[in-house]
């Protein structure tokens, strides 16, 4: 019998994975409610995100709470158990298009205020920056990282490998990235030696104190660095690059992850679309200032703006953008058949997962043509772009990664609190006049770090809490001791920040028992290299990163070792004793929608569901003493395992199974598991008749659902779809929702 009533928080998001929730949740309801465990959703959706920030925009009916911040109260709590799937982080073409589809729906929340002049329009816009980027996960992620590949994942991928491209040591496939003037390059690192208050300030050269962040708590042990980027260094840079390119006819590619970095990347963003098309924005410069052309959001953003324009006036600058590319090389696309380049808008280039794939592809991208060709990847920022070159150079000379023998890599990541980078938004500035900008202890007026500085330099400040480190350390040698593999802490001596750390580590391994561990420390292209030798030999190693190459290295492993990032296990053990369950560590993959929308057909795999799902089920288990839960535990891994073995898995291609089958079949063989298991006789029997309906109704049911596909299908919207016509689309077999049905009561 269940022990006690027990609740598992299931967020709704966006995209594939909100799709995919509407066939999901009412077959994870019928197995949890055996254990008396509620699945209660949580809608942190932009859309709905937009709807809970502007509540006095709206009438009384159409109001809803901020379920994010309530959220964000639970991961607080020792019992939260969350699965959290992925969600957009809205770059700010994508916030305004769901900010139109919602108003077209009849809720009059505010235009987005582009260019902000009155202080209404302002406070607007603030309000916004609430929605915009990555405003869930920081908020969400209470906890470090633990992400890895599952052994049954693993032995599947090893079985039934993935396409690889073929790597020549001849490709000219590299990364460039800036030698000087980048965040890297300039950075300073303390670790506070008390609690203390800080501000930011610019001290400009003609005396004059611009207060850019007044207040910056800071704790005990804490370490904290100033660091920035440097226009004029980066504008070169660009320059250089774009020539190099151009003269060594090599295509041009630019990768950053401004969804993330939601003030800095998207102004690096923007300045590389300027140098490109330089001529065109010289001459119409004026013009674009007057329309607000702003290409930080890409050149989706300038189309946007001159189409307001007289259609002369179009065609004119249309013409002087085109003469650009005379000059200049050729440059990747994203979506060559629509014509949908690189610099179209920043959310189509996001580097974690756009890297990858392009080294998954023999380091190859898509041309113009629709043809795969080798590529200048631009990476401005040096501190992290080089762990991909590496990789590069060890696929040029080795040949492309076999999913079949190679070793795999998960990752510990520090991520808890807002560590390091990703947590730098509120503390990211483009400084608006030459001078020194300060971090100022406000009690006493100590300057602890200073950097002299130019207008339109990138200046930001990061923290990252010495509890979060504790917590990290100790994550990593609890997954060493666990897995027995050997952990590499990538931190780089050379940078100030990561000296920090290296200090702090060492210090917190003390606090446990490492003998017969190996556990080592070296800088990032060191680690790469020493965990790639290892990977080419069959061998695991886990990389215990920061917050950055957590991101980065949870897509690029997984993509060459299992083809996708959306298969991996991916757990944030919250700080005050919590779980939160990532499902995957991919994102939400918008290719899918429109394949669903076009062809009825969703590709999106939901094994990262399945995997959070049982990892969640057996937390409450263990935490609540519910034995049935740890039953449905164990019995939906058999389950999972299965789907494996039977290749059950979503086909990309139209008129295949796809994730509402793969669904049907893991109910089904989850239903077999319980009937089968011994532990719990009333599960078992509750569950026989399920297990035997659906094997009776199998082809029947996968008729009803294959019988739907090659046609559009209506969602009702993109950001804010019909629940009630996305419910009827993802549960399109009355066979398999009566059969289900029938176990619930
Ligand atoms: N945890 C989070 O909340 C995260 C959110 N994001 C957000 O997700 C959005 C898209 O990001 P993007 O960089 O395009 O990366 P995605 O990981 O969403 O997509 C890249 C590709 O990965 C494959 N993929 C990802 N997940 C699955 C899955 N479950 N099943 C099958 N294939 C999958 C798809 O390849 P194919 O099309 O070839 O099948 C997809 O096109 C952005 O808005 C981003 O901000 C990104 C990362 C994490
Ligand atoms: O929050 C985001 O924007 C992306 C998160 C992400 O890519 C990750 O955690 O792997
Ligand atoms: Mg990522």
């Amino acid at each position: 019998m269940a022990a006690e009533p027990s609740k598992i928080i299931y967020t709704l998001t966006d995209e594939a994975p909100y799709l995919a929730t509407h066939s999901f949740l009412p077959i994870v309801r019928t197995f949890a409610s055996a254990a008396g465990i509620d699945v209660v959703e949580c809608d942190i959706s932009v859309a709905h995100r937009i709807l809970g920030e502007f509540p006095d925009f709206l009438t009384e009916a159409q109001r809803v709470p901020n379920t994010l911040a309530e959220l964000g109260k639970k991961t607080l709590e020792p019992d939260a158990n969350i699965i959290k799937l992925p969600n957009i982080s809205a770059s700010q073409n994508q916030l305004v298009t769901a900010i139109r589809e919602l108003r077209a729906k009849g809720f009059m929340v505010p235009e987005f205020p582009d260019n902000p002049q009155t202080d209404e329009e302002k406070a607007i816009r603030q309000r916004y920056g609430r929605v915009l980027g990555s405003a869930v996960n920081p908020v969400l992620r209470e906890g470090n990282s633990d992400r890895r590949a599952p052994r049954a994942v693993k032995e599947f991928a090893r079985k039934h490998p993935h396409s690889m491209g073929e790597w020549s040591p001849a490709s000219r496939t590299h990364v460039s990235h800036m030698f000087h003037g980048d965040f890297y390059h300039g950075e300073k690192s303390m670790t506070l030696d008390k609690a203390r208050d800080v501000k930011m300030e610019l001290v400009t050269r003609s005396g004059k104190s611009i207060v850019l962040k007044p207040k910056v708590h800071l704790l005990d042990g804490e370490i904290i660095d100033s660091m920035f980027m440097s226009k004029k260094a980066l504008l070169e840079f660009y320059e250089q690059q774009i020539e190099d390119a151009h003269k060594t006819g090599v295509m041009f590619s630019l990768h950053v992850k401004a969804t993330m970095m939601k003030v800095s990347h998207p102004i690096v963003f923007g300045h590389c679309v300027k140098i490109f098309y330089r001529e065109a924005f010289e001459k119409h410069g004026k013009l674009f200032d007057e329309l607000g052309v702003n290409v930080n959001n890409g050149m989706a953003n300038l189309y946007d703006k001159i189409a307001t324009l007289p259609q002369s006036k179009q065609d004119e600058i249309k013409r002087d953008l085109h003469a650009c590319h005379e000059h200049r090389p050729e440059l990747a696309m994203v979506d060559s058949a629509r014509g949908i380049t690189n610099f179209h808008s920043p959310n189509d280039i996001i580097v974690d997962a756009s890297m990858p794939a392009m080294i998954r592809q023999g380091g190859k991208m898509y041309g113009a043509d629709g043809r795969l060709k080798d590529v200048k990847a631009v990476i401005p920022e040096s501190t992290f772009a080089r762990i991909y070159q590496e990789m590069i150079n060890f696929c040029k000379w080795h040949g492309n990664f076999d999913p079949k023998t190679m070793g795999t890599v998960p990752n510990v990541g520090l991520m808890a609190q807002q560590a390091e980078e990703y947590g730098s938004h509120d503390k990211t500035f483009e400084i608006p006049e030459d001078g020194v900008a300060n971090i100022t202890d406000l009690a006493t007026g100590e300057v602890l770090l200073s950097q002299t500085v130019e207008a339109g330099d990138i200046w930001r400040m990061c923290q990252v809490k010495d509890a979060a480190i504790r917590d990290w350390v100790k994550l990593a040698v609890t997954r060493a001791r666990n897995s027995g593999m050997t952990a590499i802490f990538w931190l780089d001596p050379y940078r100030p920040h990561e000296n920090e750390l290296i200090k702090k580590v060492h210090t917190y391994l003390k606090d446990h028992d490492t003998t017969g561990l190996d556990i080592q420390i070296m800088s990032q292209v060191r680690a790469m290299r020493y965990t790639l030798e290892r990977v080419i030999r069959g061998l695991d190693t886990i990389s215990v990163t920061g917050n950055i190459l957590r991101d980065y290295l949870t897509d690029l492993f997984p993509i060459m070792e299992l083809g996708t990032s959306a298969k991996m296990l991916s757990i944030v053990p919250l700080m005050a004793g919590g779980g939160m369950y990532e499902t995957g560590a991919g994102g939400s993959a918008p290719k899918h929608v429109q394949q669903l929308v076009e062809e009825n057909h969703l590709r999106w795999d939901s094994l990262g569901e399945f995997l959070a799902l049982a990892v969640s089920l057996e937390d409450e288990g263990i935490k609540t003493g519910n034995l049935r839960a740890k039953v449905l535990a164990k019995t939906l891994d058999a389950a999972t395992g299965k789907l494996l073995d039977n290749n059950k898995s979503p086909s990309p291609k139209t008129g295949q199974l796809d994730n509402r089958g793969s669904q049907f079949y893991l109910t089904m063989f989850w239903a077999q598991a319980l009937a089968e298991q011994t532990e719990d006789a009333g599960l078992a029997k509750k569950f026989a008749p399920l297990a035997q309906a659906l094997a009776a109704q199998e082809a029947q049911i996968i008729a009803e659902l294959n019988a739907v596909q090659g046609q559009p299908a209506d969602i009702g919207g993109y950001y804010y779809p019909d629940r009630a016509k996305v419910s009827a689309i993802m549960r399109p077999s009355a066979t398999f929702n009566q059969t289900l049905a029938s176990v619930a009561g």
